[in-house]
């Protein structure tokens, strides 16, 4: 199971992918299933505008190849309609500014929230099957699993998986408008 989730590209255990026999000779490189080849998010970022750092970025662009073509359409045709952000901008109305906020304040805490979750689940227990290997005779070493490991490892375009995590958050929040700290005038 675990191989499905690692994936046969970036993987040091593959380096040159998989021989699928009977289709092709040359090896192929895929990557392994993750929820970055979900569409919702990638339709979140293009509507509002939040711009990846290029590494990030990079692997973001490639899970669209995992998705199937026509949502991979739709993320395509959003990107390139006018920017909703400069659109709100141009407006000037402290409503529409705000509303604005907190849909890209709602998608930060997300991402915040879910960077706590891979800390809990995959970092934290990493770092403990580490520290139990190192401290075990070489007999108890294979009963550890290295499942954690392995999965803190998995490829994001060559970066650690928590960097990656926190370098997309961390562009969702330049998206941000400016606080103006004004509060629209009512007029009865
Ligand atoms: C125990 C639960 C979870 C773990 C351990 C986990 C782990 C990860 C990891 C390691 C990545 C980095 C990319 C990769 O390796 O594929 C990732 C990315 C991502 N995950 Fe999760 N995840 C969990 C739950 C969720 C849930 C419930 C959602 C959605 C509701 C989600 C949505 C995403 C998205 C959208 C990305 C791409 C990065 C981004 O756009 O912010 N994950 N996840």
């Amino acid at each position: 199971m675990r191989i499905y989730l690692s994936g046969w590209k970036d993987n040091t255990s593959m380096p040159k992918g998989l021989v699928y026999e009977g289709v092709l000779e040359e090896p192929m490189e895929y990557s392994g299933g993750s929820a970055a080849q979900s569409s919702l998010l990638h339709c979140f970022d293009e509507l509002l505008g939040i711009k990846h750092e290029e590494t990030s970025g990079e692997f973001l662009a490639r899970m669209r190849n995992y998705m199937p073509p026509a949502h991979k359409q739709l993320i395509q045709d959003i990107s390139l309609q006018p920017s909703l952000k400069g659109f709100v901008q141009q407006q000037a109305s402290e409503r529409l500014n705000q509303a604005f906020q907190r849909c890209v304040k709602k998608l930060l805490a997300f991402r915040s929230y879910h960077i706590k979750v891979v800390s809990r689940y995959i970092t934290v227990p990493a770092a403990r099957a580490r520290q139990l290997r190192k401290q075990s005779r070489e007999s108890e070493q294979e009963m550890i699993s290295r499942a954690p490991t392995a999965l803190e490892e998995r490829g994001t375009g060559g970066s650690g998986i928590m960097s990656f995590l926190k370098t997309v958050r961390n562009q969702t929040k330049y998206t941000l408008l400016p606080e103006t700290g004004k509060k629209e005038l009512h007029h009865s």
